[in-house]
């Protein structure tokens, strides 16, 4: 269960995440959608820790993150990040090595390595697990922090924009995995997607945020409707549903 209640993050005096309060209880993939700026990063990034905030409290799993500390967190919460600051001088193995981290403390043992073994498979990326990030493509390299992530093996696994670069084929293999994720390890994923009919086909439940609040929150039905997503982005879309999933399209 992901608790957050009345949180504020302010920028000098703007608040860019504006009195939130969400629940996000047991395993499943909720969407957060938005337009640019809207405080989805910034919203994940407090809660993960990454970023305090000036009001409000977020609790992960029963634990109040911001009294936590990282080593105990990072054995339940796994955080893929927009941008990704890590050496590039490090191999891709090396760097999903690193996911295992919280549970190796740098001692990996035949299990971290088994983990490791399995995801950079399972991401197809074990013919590039010699080579360094930066001889790398875009979406290689953004699958390889995917598999870091996904190494960690956590309850929570918040992504942002982890389809970045990401080919159709390969972003559906990733949002299948997070579905797998949930339901068959019970593992609550929530993951910032600018594609909305990604966010319909593939999350339980979307969350719509626009200058620093929560506009709507439901099932895809629900949120995926063309007066919300007007509201959202200001765009009118047609709305079909396709195999029992609502479908957005913009015309011009
Ligand atoms: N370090 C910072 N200093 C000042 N303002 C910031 C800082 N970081 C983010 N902001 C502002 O906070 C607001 C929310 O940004 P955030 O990155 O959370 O939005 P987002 O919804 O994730 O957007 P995008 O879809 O463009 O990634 C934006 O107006 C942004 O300019």
């Amino acid at each position: 269960m992901i608790t957050v209640r009345s949180l504020t993050k302010q920028y000098d005096d703007t608040a860019v995440v504006d009195d939130v309060t969400l629940d996000l209880a047991g395993p499943g993939v909720t969407a957060l959608i938005g337009p640019n700026g809207a405080g989805k990063s910034t919203l994940l990034s407090v809660v993960a820790r990454l970023l305090s905030a000036e009001r409000g409290t977020v609790h992960v799993g029963g634990r109040d993150v911001h009294r936590t500390g990282s080593r105990e967190l990072a054995t339940v919460l796994a955080v893929l990040r927009q941008e990704h600051d890590l050496a590039a001088r490090l191999t891709v193995r090396d760097l999903v090595m690193f996911g295992r981290f919280p549970h190796s403390r740098g001692r990996p043992t035949s299990h971290d390595v088994a983990v490791v073994e399995e995801v950079l498979s399972r991401l197809e990326l074990g013919g590039l697990s010699h080579r360094f990030l930066d001889q790398l493509s875009g979406g290689q390299r953004q699958r390889a922090f995917i598999a870091m992530a996904l190494a960690q093996q956590t309850e929570y696994l918040l992504l942002d924009e982890p389809l970045n670069n990401l080919d159709l084929a390969h972003a559906v293999a990733i949002m299948r995995m997070l579905r797998t994720a949930a339901d068959t390890l019970g593992t609550r994923v929530v993951v910032v997607l600018h594609d909305i009919n990604f966010a319909s086909r593939w999350a339980d439940e979307i969350v719509a945020m626009a200058g620093g609040r929560v506009v709507a929150q439901g099932p895809p039905a629900e949120v995926i409707t063309p007066e919300v997503l007007h509201g959202l982005y200001g765009v009118d879309v047609h709305v079909e549903t396709v195999r029992g999933h609502r479908v957005a399209v913009h015309y011009g």
